[in-house]
C-alpha cells in the first residue's frame, strides 16, 4: 500500500512546482522531466521557442506540444509567457512545458535544448518590406543567438524572424564570433513559401494540395522567392499566363496576408503550421529517419552566394546533404539572376551588422 501523504503537503508540493522561484527554475525543469519519464512518458527531444507569446509563437507552441517526438518544451518571450505556458501546459500530450520570462531567464530557457525555433521580432504592416524590419529584428536575433552560442551551442536553430535573408547571415556571424558555428545546424525557415506554392498550384490544377510538391528556392522576400514550376511533382505543365499568375502570387503571398490583416500583423497561423512541420522534419532527421528533404535558407554552395534556399536532406546532425537545383527553364533562369542580385545585398547587410 502507498504511504499516506497529507493532502495539504501534496498540494503545496504541486504549487511550488508551478510557481518556482527563478533560481530554482532549471533544477525544477530537470526534476519534472525525470518525473515525467518515471511515469512512463517517452523520452524525446528538448525544444525551445523564442518569441513564444507572439502571433506565431502561441499557435506554434500548441502544435509543438502535440508533437510526440518532443519531451520538453521551453517557452521564452519578453512578455506574457506565464499565461501562455499555463494555458498550453493543460494539454494532455507528452511534452512537459516550462515558461521563461525576460532576458534574465534566457539562459535557463536555452540550457540543454536540442532544437531552438525563433519567431521573435516585429512583423510587417501594410506598405512595409521585410527589410524595413531589419533595424529592430537584427538586434533581437543577435542577442538570442549570443545566448544560444553560450548555452546550447550544439542545438539546431530554425530561424523565422524577418528579414530571413539577412537574419540567417547575422546568426552565422554571431556563432562564428563565439567559435560555435556549424552551418549544418542553422536553417532559415522558408516552409511557408512551399506551403503557399503547393496550395496555389493545387488550386490551378484542381488537385489535393497535400499531393503537390513545389520546390521553392532563393530566399524569403519578393523576387528572391523563386518557385520552380518546371519541377512540380506530380509532373504537370502550365500556360504562360498560369506561370505569371502563380509566380506573382507565391512571391507576394506574405503581402497578401499583411494587406488582409490591415495593420494587425502578418501571417501567423499558416506560419505556425509551416514552422511546426519544418521542426518536425528536423526532429525526424535528428532521430535518424531516412529521406527527409525540405527547402530551407542555409549556408550554401549551390550558387556563388554564401546563403541560398534550396532542397536539403536532414539527418542526425542537421543538414546532411544539399541537393542541386536541377534543370531550370529560361523563365526560372531569369528569375534566379534577379533573386541573386537582391539576395547578395541582404546577405551583406546582415554580415556588416555584426561586423561593424
Ligand atoms: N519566415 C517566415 O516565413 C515568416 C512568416 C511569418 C512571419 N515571420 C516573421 O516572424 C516574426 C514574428 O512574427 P509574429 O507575427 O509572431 O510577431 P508578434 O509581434 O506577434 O510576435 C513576436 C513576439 O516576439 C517577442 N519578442 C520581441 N523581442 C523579443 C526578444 N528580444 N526575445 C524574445 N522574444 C521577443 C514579442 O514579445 C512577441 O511576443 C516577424 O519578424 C515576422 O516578420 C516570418
Ligand atoms: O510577409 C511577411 O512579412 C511575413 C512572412 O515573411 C510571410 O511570408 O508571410
Amino acid at each position: 500500500m502507498e504511504p499516506r501523504v497529507d493532502p495539504s503537503q501534496r498540494i503545496a508540493r504541486i504549487a511550488s512546482h508551478l510557481h518556482p522561484p527563478t533560481s530554482q527554475m532549471e533544477e525544477i525543469s530537470l526534476l519534472r522531466r525525470s518525473d515525467c519519464r518515471a511515469k512512463g512518458g517517452a523520452p524525446g527531444f528538448k525544444v525551445a521557442i523564442l518569441g513564444a507569446a507572439g502571433g506565431i509563437g502561441q499557435p506554434l507552441a500548441m502544435l509543438v506540444k502535440m508533437n510526440p517526438l518532443v519531451s520538453l518544451l521551453h517557452l521564452y518571450d519578453v512578455v506574457n509567457t506565464p499565461g501562455v505556458t499555463a494555458d498550453i501546459s493543460h494539454m494532455n500530450t507528452g511534452a512537459v512545458v516550462r515558461g521563461f520570462l525576460g532576458q534574465p531567464q534566457l539562459e535557463s530557457a536555452l540550457a540543454g535544448m536540442d532544437l531552438i525555433i525563433i519567431p521573435a521580432g516585429v512583423p510587417r504592416k501594410p506598405g512595409m518590406t521585410r527589410d524595413d524590419l531589419f533595424n529592430i529584428n537584427a538586434g533581437i536575433v543577435r542577442t538570442l543567438c549570443e545566448g544560444i552560442a553560450k548555452c546550447c551551442p550544439g542545438a539546431i536553430v530554425n530561424l523565422i524572424s524577418n528579414p530571413v535573408n539577412s537574419t540567417v547571415p547575422i546568426a552565422a556571424e554571431v556563432f562564428k564570433n563565439a567559435g560555435t558555428y556549424n552551418p549544418k545546424r542553422l536553417l532559415g525557415v522558408t516552409t511557408l513559401d512551399v506551403a503557399r506554392a503547393n496550395t496555389f498550384v493545387a488550386e490551378v490544377l484542381g488537385l489535393d494540395p497535400r499531393e503537390v510538391n513545389v520546390p521553392v528556392v532563393g530566399g524569403h522576400a519578393g523576387v528572391t522567392i523563386l518557385p520552380l514550376l518546371s519541377q512540380v511533382n506530380p509532373p504537370c505543365s502550365f500556360t504562360p499566363e498560369e506561370i505569371t499568375y502563380l509566380t506573382d502570387r507565391i512571391q507576394n503571398g506574405g503581402t497578401e496576408v499583411v494587406e488582409a490583416k490591415a495593420g494587425a500583423g502578418s501571417a501567423t497561423l499558416s506560419m505556425a503550421y509551416a514552422a511546426a512541420k519544418f521542426a518536425d522534419a528536423c526532429l525526424r532527421g535528428m532521430r535518424g529517419d531516412a529521406g527527409i528533404v525540405e527547402c530551407a535558407y542555409v549556408a550554401s554552395q549551390v550558387t556563388e552566394l554564401p546563403f541560398f534556399a534550396s532542397k536539403v536532406r536532414l539527418g542526425r546532425a542537421g543538414i546532411e546533404e544539399m541537393l542541386p537545383l536541377g534543370p531550370l527553364n529560361q523563365f526560372e533562369r531569369a528569375g534566379l539572376e534577379k533573386a541573386k542580385k537582391e539576395l547578395a545585398e541582404s546577405i551583406q547587410k546582415g554580415i556588416s551588422f555584426v561586423k561593424k
